[in-house]
This record gives C-alpha cells, structure tokens and sequence, in this order.
C-alpha cells in the first residue's frame, strides 16, 4: 500500500545492487531484477554450508508464514546459476510499500555463484508474472501484487556508478533526474520489459538504424549486452579496444578516452549512455587493461543491465505497460 523506497547499494564493481527487504519481519538483503519473476530468499533449509555468511529466512520464525502445499519452484539465469526449492506466502515490506500473501520462494538448494556471492541473499523479481516459475500454480511479484494498492503502479530504479541509489514503488521521484522522463511502449509478450531498438549513434557521429532488434531493461544483469551493430560501430571510435579472450570480452586501455553512446529506446527518445560508464573495471592489478561495460550479444532481445542504469533514471510503469527514462539529476 502506499509508496515505499529502499536504498540500493552497489556490490564491489556495481556487480549488482542489493537493498533490504522485510519478509515475515525478518530483515534480508536482496538483488533487485528487473529481468525475472522470482521472488526467492536463501533459507534455514538450506546445507550449512550454503548458508555460511548468508541471512537465512527462517520459516518457522514467522508468524505470518503459510506453506503452499505442493507448490515448487526452480530458475535459472543466464549468467549459469540458479536456484531451487519451496513455496509459502508471507508479508512484504519494501520501504513502507507491503503485501500480504506474497509468495515466498523458501530455496533448498542454490548454485555456487550464489552461495560465494554473501552479501546478496535472493532475488526480487520485477519482471512480469508470466515469467513466475512456481509449479503447479504460477505466482504473481511483488510488483505485481503491491500495484493496485500503491500510489502509483509503478517503481523507479535510480541505480549510481560506485555510489548508492534508491528503488521506489508507487511514486517517481522527478528530483532524481534532469528534465522530464521519455516513455516507451513495452511489448509485453516475453514478459521483460522489452522495447524497440531501431537506431543508435557514437559520440557525436552519424545515427545508425540497427536490423530492428528489441531490448530490456534488466536490473539484474551487470553490464550492457548489445547488438554487433552497436558494439563494432562503439569500439571501432575507442583505440586499443579489442576482443580480448583471456578477459572474455571487449577491453581497451584503461587510458583510452570513450565516446559516449546514444540508444534509441521505443523509437522517440535517444538515451544516452555516458563514455566514463562503459569503462568498467579494470581487468589487471596495474589498471592498464580495462573491460568494457558494453559487451556484444547475439540474444535478441538486447539486454540492458546496469551500465545503462547507471546514465539512466528508469521508470517502469506496470499501469500501462510502459518504460520511462531521463539522464540522472
Ligand atoms: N540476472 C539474474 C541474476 C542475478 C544475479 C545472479 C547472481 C549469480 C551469482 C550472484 O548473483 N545471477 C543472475
């Protein structure tokens, strides 16, 4: 009900953004994803091992907690990991925004990447239920089950480079970015947040059509994943980039001066993408080599992640299925 906003706090090279959440009244830590539908939190039920530095939900310590009886769920991402295990429902509290009879994804069994990753204890998946991945009764999100009772049916992610920012529900903050937010249509068939890509331009260069693909706009992936066309055009302005396969991607001289980078998002507003936010980390203790935050794809749609992010106030507007976004105030 209501509105409710929650810090969001960059793990080591902005990896991910965790803020806390409450569930059943115990306060837990958690990676906000604007691409999946899971609502899952590591748990009392997992190995001790794979509970080692985590909060761990505890069932039986809520009094709100109910078990949904037959009710699984297990994911997997992109990047490899993943996780598994039961479901219930209990309240959430985000910031002041709450439901009541959220589905709890309770996880019996996680992927390694998670278990070493301590400070982040579960996702919050922002997407679109269809998504969902509880069997045999798909579950709704928590976005999806606060939009009705907020202020607005909407969230904003004001995600910062090295620097902490805030996720809202049920209001825009028109503090927290420069001049007005631009709207897109989302093309809600996938379930992401998907729009339309048709064009792009370097610097100060020419604009460029892309081949018609779409992209997302994805919290929950570190860097920008986009098309060739856009990559090859990016890096062909940046000297020394190249593929560089002992890093996994695209790197350049952490010398090296970057454009900037304008994508066309829904087909009428150009968003852009600051040079200084697609340099990322470097790749070597002398910070000589540095890795690129745009790297190539050739999933389609696109996906967006948090180098976006970072030069992009996003506003995800799940009354008209529609996305929002302005350059940072
Ligand atoms: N895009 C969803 C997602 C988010 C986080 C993670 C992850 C793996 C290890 C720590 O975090 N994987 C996938």
């Amino acid at each position: 009900s209501g509105s409710g906003t929650v810090t969001a706090t960059p793990e080591s090279q902005d990896v991910e953004y965790l803020a806390p959440i409450s569930i059943g009244g115990q306060s837990i830590v958690m990676d906000f994803d604007s691409g999946s539908s899971d609502l899952w939190v590591f748990s009392t039920q997992l190995s001790a091992t794979a509970q080692k530095g985590h909060t761990n939900f505890d069932t039986t310590k809520s009094t709100t907690f109910k078990t949904m009886t037959g009710a699984a769920f297990s994911i997997s991402y992109g990047d490899g990991s993943g996780a598994a295990g039961t479901v219930g429902t209990d309240t959430v509290n985000i910031g002041g925004a709450t439901v009541t009879g959220q589905a709890i994804e309770v996880a019996t069994a996680v992927s390694s990447s998670f278990v070493s990753d301590t400070n982040s204890n579960g996702l919050v998946g922002l997407a679109f239920s269809k998504l969902n991945t509880v069997s045999p009764t798909q579950q709704k999100t928590f976005f999806d089950n606060a939009m009705a009772t907020l202020a607005q049916p909407v969230f904003t992610a004001d995600l910062r480079k090295g620097a902490v920012g805030s996720y809202e529900f049920g209001n825009i903050d028109s503090t927290k970015f420069n001049g007005s937010l631009s709207w897109a249509a989302v093309n809600t068939t996938t379930g992401f947040w998907q729009f339309s890509n048709s064009k792009f331009s370097v610097g100060t260069g020419a604009t460029t059509a892309t081949d018609g693909t779409q992209a997302i706009a994805d919290t929950g992936t570190t860097l920008m994943l986009a098309s060739s066309a856009i990559v090859t055009a990016y890096y062909s302005q940046v000297s020394g980039a190249a593929n560089d396969a002992s890093a996994g991607g695209i790197t350049f001289p952490c010398t090296a001066t970057l454009p900037d980078l304008n994508v066309d998002v829904g087909g009428n507003y150009m968003a852009l993408v600051r040079g200084d936010d697609i340099n990322y980390a470097p790749v070597d203790s002398t910070g000589t080599t540095c890795f690129g935050g745009l790297q190539a794809t050739t999933n389609d749609p696109q996906i967006w992640g948090d180098i976006m992010f970072k030069s992009q106030f996003v506003a995800f507007n799940g009354g008209n299925n529609s996305i929002g976004m302005a350059p940072h105030q």
